[in-house]
């Protein structure tokens, strides 16, 4: 049964327990901005390619190093996706930065490598019944399905990424046990995966369940293979990133303008915002290579288009200050 009790537990070892797994904080993180697929594959209005395209090069001049473009999925089950060809194709590719899609079998893997794509994602999770209601079959026969992905990819020299949702809670479940987390990333690991991004789908988690979790995570794969990607439906997110940060992980997913949320997660808001996570980041010192300013602005671009405010605080508030003014002020 899910009840936030249960999520919420306090865990009186949390401290010892920091202290012996901290891998020490990363000087340097790189973001992978999951805005154009995160971000947008669940408007239920279908926006033009062309918006998806000018988004995906505005944020290809921020300075970001990876930029998950779309999703090779059924288009009868995410329809904002069906357009994938079209914006894979139509980016302007810019040397250094990689533009990874979604791929969750092999008919779409075989359609984002004719595409032109050179890195894609396949996506598990540690929750039966979310793995049925998002990919239609259980968390084992998933890593059955990647098997052929992940070999196919690896003959056309095309790198993999996984990910595994439900990392904290399940949003049919309820809490999720550490133990059935870190059976599928090191499943994933196993298979050839290069990083595992751990999701928090519906944002439940908190710094005491996510410790729990990574405890367990990082002793089947190291946290340099390891990336985090915060929901932020609870508010928790960047408390979330920063305790990951703790445990030596330097890869954070997140999305410009806080954009978001899975279509087979009920109630989940966006990822955590791109120009939130920048924001903290740099206040603490740690290079993303991203400049804040241009972000913010393509942030604005993007809600515009949607007719929304931004979910970003940062970009809420900011008023034009040049990041050297922001870094003086924090
Ligand atoms: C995985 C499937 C396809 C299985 O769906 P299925 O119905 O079991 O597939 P199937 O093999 O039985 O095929 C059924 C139909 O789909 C077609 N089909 C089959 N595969 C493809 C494909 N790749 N591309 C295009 N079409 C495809 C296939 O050709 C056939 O067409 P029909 O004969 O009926 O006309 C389906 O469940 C699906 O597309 N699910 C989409 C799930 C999705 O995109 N979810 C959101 C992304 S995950 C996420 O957001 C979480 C994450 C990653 O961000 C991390 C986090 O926050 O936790």
């Amino acid at each position: 049964m899910f009840t936030l009790r249960t999520l919420l537990k306090p865990n009186i070892n949390i401290t010892l327990r920091t202290i012996a797994t901290s891998r020490g904080t990363p000087n340097a993180v790189r973001i992978v901005e999951v805005g154009p697929r995160d971000g947008l594959q669940n408007e239920p209005k279908l926006l033009p390619a062309s918006v998806k395209i000018a988004l995906i090069n505005q944020l290809s001049e921020t300075g970001l190093r990876t930029i998950e473009a779309t999703s090779f999925v059924s288009p009868k089950w995410v329809p904002q996706m069906g357009d994938n060809t079209e914006v894979l194709r139509g980016i302007q590719k810019r040397t250094g930065i990689t533009y990874p899609v979604l791929t969750p079998n092999l008919k779409g893997f075989e359609s984002a490598l004719k595409a032109g794509a050179t890195e894609v994602a396949v996506f598990g999770a540690a929750s039966d019944s979310f793995s049925m209601k998002n990919i239609n079959c259980t968390a084992a026969e998933s890593i059955k399905r990647f098997q052929p992905v992940i070999e196919a990819a690896q003959r056309a020299e095309v790198k993999v990424r996984g990910y595994v949702s439900t990392v904290v809670g399940c949003p049919y479940e309820g809490a999720v046990k550490p133990s059935a987390v870190a059976k599928i990333v090191n499943a994933l690991f196993s298979l050839g995966c290069y990083e595992i991004s751990l999701g928090d789908t519906i944002g439940v988690g908190t710094p005491g369940s996510m410790r729990r979790m990574l405890d367990e995570v990082v002793k089947v794969v190291p946290p340099k293979k390891l990336a985090v990607h915060c929901h932020d439906t609870y508010g928790q997110a960047l408390a979330n990133i920063l305790v990951s940060l703790e445990y030596g992980i330097s890869v954070v997913d997140s999305s410009v303008s806080g954009l978001g949320g899975c279509p087979y997660a009920r109630g989940a808001s966006g990822n955590v915002a791109t120009e939130d996570v920048v924001y903290m980041l740099h206040g603490m010192g740690i290079e993303t290579g991203v400049d804040l300013e241009k972000l913010i602005a393509v942030g604005r671009y993007i809600c515009n288009e949607l007719g929304r405010p931004s979910e970003s605080k940062v970009n809420r508030a900011w008023k034009g200050a040049t990041p050297q003014k922001i870094k003086e002020n924090c």
